[in-house]
């Protein structure tokens, strides 16, 4: 339990709705995959679907020298329900990068190929997608077939994935028929979840384990994975700043937003401490900044969140809270003010990945700006550019020209 008023309160009521939301719900206890009985779970942005089960933030995150308790996989759940809520429409000009072969949006097919119901095709286009993303043209021929393939499926943050497992739903679903017939699932370790059930689980990162885990619950599926270096996207440019410490980042920050105009930030902290000095200190140099961290109770996090897809506030100052799921086409930055570290404070990659993924989404530039303040920290940002082989360039925020170099390729 959390250990403040808000965040016990939080905690109170999400338990009290999730009670009431599952109260109907049988689970069988001795079904226990090999991660529950360890007391391990799956990757947090693993979409899982059985019939089509989905959303499973099974860890929550563990960051080392944290003030943030971990968020509790209920707690993720339910925000990343609420970050869901509202689809945004894709404007982007995605064609071109849609007849890029080494695009995840690559497509050779059109949805009308993918044998769509009707009013799914209709819907699709009320959407505004225009043609399937590389994910969706792979996967859903196979997920809309009859013979209800399972998949455990790989693609990169903001390619898609999403509405490839919840058309393969509703493509399922009899309206005539008065039942629940598709169930969306977090956690996944709940096992079918009946031998007629088509399983898929999504995700834009898998560890070993997490992989392990899934073909385990997976009965004999479809795999498609993605190579390490495919893995993060090369329309999120990606720089470094080294600075000597909390006080030089802040400065560095106000640089790029003193040279440059940014559309929507999102700036990622180790700590809510980290994260509510900075709102501050940015608040104080004139910025509308939105302040997400754990204690926060849940109507409080929708404002926040809300107001920010709104456009009310132009920088979202957060924690690992927020580093999986959200889908706000306007964010153009996002400031790993702190490099993502696990609770041993070696460096995360999957969160690293999952959180400049929030921006470049569906094809549309992003940039993604990592402040470094001492040998700890660019040792850790040089072990998370060779996991994925993609190069973290230098910025220099006292170079003005070097900044609009930066900001001006994502635009
Ligand atoms: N075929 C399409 N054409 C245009 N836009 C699309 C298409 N498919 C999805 N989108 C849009 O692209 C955005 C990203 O999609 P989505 O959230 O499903 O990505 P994701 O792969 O699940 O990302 P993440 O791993 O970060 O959760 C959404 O705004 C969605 O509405």
């Amino acid at each position: 339990m959390a250990d403040d008023a808000w965040a016990q309160a939080a905690d109170s009521q999400e338990s009290s709705q999730l009670t009431e939301k599952l109260k109907d719900v049988k689970l069988d206890p001795e079904k226990k995959t090999p991660e529950a009985a360890a007391g391990g779970s799956g990757d947090g942005d693993d979409k899982a679907a059985a019939g089509t089960a989905s959303g499973a933030e099974a860890n929550g995150e563990k960051p080392a020298d944290t003030d943030e308790k971990a968020p509790s996989p209920e707690e993720v759940s339910f925000l990343r329900k609420v970050l869901r809520e509202r689809l945004v429409q894709n404007k982007n000009e995605v064609e071109i990068m849609q007849k890029d072969p080494n695009s995840p949006l690559y497509s050779v097919k059109s949805f009308e190929e993918l044998n769509l119901p009707p009013d799914l095709l209709m819907g699709v286009y009320h959407m505004g997608f225009n043609a399937p993303s590389k994910i969706q043209e792979t996967a859903l021929p196979m997920l809309l077939a009859d013979d209800k393939t399972n998949m455990i499926a790989q693609s990169q943050s903001g390619t898609g994935k999403t509405a490839a497992f919840v058309l393969t739903m509703l493509s399922r679903i009899d309206t005539k028929k008065p039942y629940p017939q598709a169930l969306c699932l977090a956690p996944t370790m709940e096992q079918n979840l009946g031998r007629s059930c088509q399983m898929l689980l999504f995700s834009a990162t898998y560890d070993d384990p997490v992989m392990a885990f899934a073909q385990v619950v997976v009965p004999d599926p479809v795999i498609i994975r993605l190579r390490r270096e495919e893995e993060s996207l090369d329309n999120i440019k990606q720089y470094y700043v080294s600075c000597e410490n909390r006080e030089a980042k802040f400065r560095a920050l106000s640089n790029i937003y003193g040279v440059v105009s940014i559309g929507q930030c999102m700036i990622f902290c180790h700590t809510r401490k980290t994260a509510a000095w900075l709102a501050e200190k940015m608040k104080g140099d004139g910025h509308a900044v939105a302040l997400l961290t754990g204690e926060l109770m849940v109507e409080q996090r929708v404002a926040v969140i809300n107001r920010f897809r709104d456009g009310k506030e132009k920088v979202l100052i957060t924690t690992n809270l927020c580093a999986r799921g959200i889908d706000i086409e306007q964010v153009t930055l996002v400031v790993n003010f702190d490099i993502p570290v696990d609770q041993y404070g070696q460096p995360d990659c999957e969160n690293y990945l999952h959180r400049i993924g929030r921006t470049g989404r569906f094809g549309k530039n992003g940039l993604a700006i990592n402040m470094v303040d001492g040998p700890r920290s660019m040792s850790q940002l040089s072990k998370i550019q060779d996991h994925f082989g993609k190069k973290i360039a230098k910025l220099d925020t006292e170079d003005a020209e070097a900044i609009e170099t930066a900001v001006g390729e994502q635009e």
